[in-house]
């Protein structure tokens, strides 16, 4: 049985999401996720939907085995209880492959580091863009609706 692990803060779920967990889990038999902490995000605005919302509506995809809140200080201690064979690292999470891996190796975990690629078919497949989206819709109607009252 090989177990895959898959991470990310997973905000507002979109077709990436499941695209990268799917591939994930393609590259064995089982697949946990690791779910970021509110305030474990500092490299990107903090997630709009709380921490237990979003490691439910990840763990409750049919793709995914288990999911679980990551650790608030320490990213190795969820992956000493996991133990999973293999990490999928999504095309643009920062991690350096060879970084992480010599990380794990130090302290006696043993799992294979892969990445895992972008899909290039979903025109809004990224939290940030579906938030600035959002964003620049209500500056537009709120702008319409004061040229209206003028
Ligand atoms: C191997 C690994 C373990 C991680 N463990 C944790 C963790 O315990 N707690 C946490 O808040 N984030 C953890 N993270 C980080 C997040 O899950 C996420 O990958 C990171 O915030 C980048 O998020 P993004 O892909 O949403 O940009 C881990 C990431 C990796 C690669
Ligand atoms: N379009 C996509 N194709 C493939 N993988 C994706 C895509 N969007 C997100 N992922 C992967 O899903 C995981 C979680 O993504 P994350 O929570 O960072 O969402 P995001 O939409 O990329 O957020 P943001 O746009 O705010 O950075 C990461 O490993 C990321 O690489």
């Amino acid at each position: 049985m090989v177990r895959v692990l898959a991470t990310g803060t997973f905000d507002l779920l979109h077709p990436g999401h499941i695209f990268y967990l799917t591939k994930a889990k393609e590259l064995g038999d089982e697949l946990y996720v690791i779910v970021a902490r509110k305030s474990m995000v500092k490299h990107k605005p903090k997630p709009v939907i709380p921490d237990e919302q979003r490691v439910s509506m990840v763990g409750s995809l049919a793709v995914v085995d288990k999911a679980v809140l990551g650790s608030e200080s320490d990213i190795f201690e969820p992956i000493r209880e996991i133990k999973p064979d293999i990490i999928a690292i999504g095309y643009d999470q920062t991690f350096d492959i060879g970084e992480l891996q010599s990380e794990l190796h130090k302290r006696g975990l043993h799992a294979r580091v892969v990445r895992v690629k972008d899909s290039r078919t979903c025109p809004l497949c990224s939290t940030g863009k579906i938030i600035k989206k959002i964003i620049e819709r209500c500056d537009q109607e709120s702008s319409e609706n004061n040229k209206r009252i003028r």
